[in-house]
């Protein structure tokens, strides 16, 4: 098959391709991409593989900086953009299920093909738009289909997270996992086990948020890989409720796990221990944790001037739009609006300062400054006084007397 227009992504790093092959060597664009373009969907990362040796490579361009380059990887910095180059290879040691610490670079582009995962991943794409598909991915891409590239076991021996990453195209393309290819998925579920958290949670993290989430938490559970997953052995009952839930596409991961965690009937002072065992963030637990105390008091009740002031915008809005899956319609400009209307939006806007205070009653600063903003804060938020000066320190005056 050849394709007509490439897209302009490709465009751009065909010099790339042309100046590689000028050197002699074979050059095609791989991977994640051309299954993209493939399906029509936007494409983010080009990446090109070549039978040059990272020193050819690094003779032909001028400018690269050596990225990875024990696993054949440079990046060459163009005028037209930023590429990672890999040579093809083989990896020929694998140490624990996970991805080799040690590669061998070859001259053909099927010995590097035949070790990448599924056949929809294993094309290749030559500069004059033939798909090279040594698998038969184009046809499963048209049956939706995702199969293994050769022996499905040998595939996940190679590197476990496969199973993960198989599970996780299915929650964002909706496709099936081909029999035998889901039967290898059941029975290596608990290589899992060698796989880091950090990896398994970006793949997670991608079919929650996934066209199809359903029928990837669905088939998720089906292999039984959420025993392998932190929080969640044991977990089948809560995960098939997750999975009933309104099918609306989650927009962001904080929500994601707001509503994962919901479902689970974990206590708020136990989420920051599990989304820890996610290695999840700071900043994300953070938000998650404010998301969630929000959308606790939000389900029954409407916002109060309390509730938007402690959650700020972004956050209300996060928890607004959760209501889509609890059997409520959100009213997100609403809820903007309400935001908008308090009358201070932080300490900042408060009419009076630390400052202020020490000079109007002539006392050293203290623990009463904080104590007193705070009482003039709630009193401004809850409309008992204006956001004025004057006002602000009779009323100080007042409370301290
Ligand atoms: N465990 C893995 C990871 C990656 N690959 C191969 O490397 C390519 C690029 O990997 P990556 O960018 O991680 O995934 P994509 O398939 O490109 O998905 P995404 O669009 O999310 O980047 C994959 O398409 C696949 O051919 C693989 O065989 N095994
Ligand atoms: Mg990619």
């Amino acid at each position: 098959m050849k394709l007509k227009e490439l897209p302009n992504e490709y465009q751009q790093a065909l010099p790339i391709l042309k100046k590689i092959e000028k050197a002699g060597h074979e050059a095609y664009f791989v991977g994640g991409s051309v299954r993209d373009v493939l399906l029509h969907h936007p494409i983010h990362d080009v990446d090109i593989a070549t039978s040059a040796f990272p020193a050819e490579i690094k003779e032909i361009f001028s400018k690269t900086i050596d990225v990875g380059i024990e696993h054949g990887t440079v990046l060459v910095l163009e005028k037209t953009g930023q590429y990672e180059i890999t040579t093809f290879r083989t990896e020929s040691t694998y140490q624990d299920f996970r991805r080799p610490d040690h590669v061998e670079f070859v001259r053909s582009l099927k010995e590097d093909l035949k070790r990448r995962d599924f056949t929809i991943n294993a094309f290749a794409l030559k500069e004059d738009g033939e798909i090279v598909d040594l698998f038969d991915g184009l046809n499963d891409l048209n049956q939706h289909l995702l199969r293994a590239v050769g022996n499905p076991h040998e595939r996940f021996f190679e590197d476990a997270l496969r199973m993960m990453r198989g599970l996780r195209f299915v929650g964002q393309l909706g496709f099936d996992l081909e029999k035998e290819t889901f039967t290898a998925i059941k029975k290596n579920h608990s290589l899992l086990e060698k796989i880091s958290v950090e990896r398994i949670n970006v793949e997670f993290v991608k079919l929650l948020l996934g066209n199809y989430r359903k029928k990837g938490i669905v088939n998720f559970i089906k292999s039984q890989c959420f025993e392998y997953c932190p929080g969640l052995s044991g977990k089948e009952k809560e995960l098939q409720a997750f999975a009933g839930l309104s099918e609306k596409v989650i927009k962001y991961e904080s929500q994601a796990w707001v509503l994962l965690i919901d479902q689970l009937a974990i206590k708020e002072a136990d989420i920051r221990a599990f989304l820890k065992s996610w290695k999840c963030s700071n900043e994300m637990i953070k938000i998650v944790q404010a998301v969630f105390y929000g959308l606790q008091v939000r389900k029954a009740q409407p916002f109060t001037a309390d509730l938007l002031y402690q959650l700020g915008e972004r956050q209300a809005v996060l928890v607004e739009e959760l209501l889509w899956f609890y059997n409520k319609s959100p009213n997100i400009e609403n809820v903007r609006e309400n935001y908008q209307q308090l009358p201070i939006h932080s300490l900042k806007e408060l009419a009076v300062n630390g400052n202020d205070l020490i000079v109007y009653f002539d006392k050293k600063a203290g623990k009463w400054i904080k104590e007193l903003l705070t009482y003039l804060e709630n009193a401004v938020i809850h409309r008992q006084v204006a956001n004025q000066k004057e006002e602000l320190l009779q009323l100080a005056k007042k409370h301290l007397d």
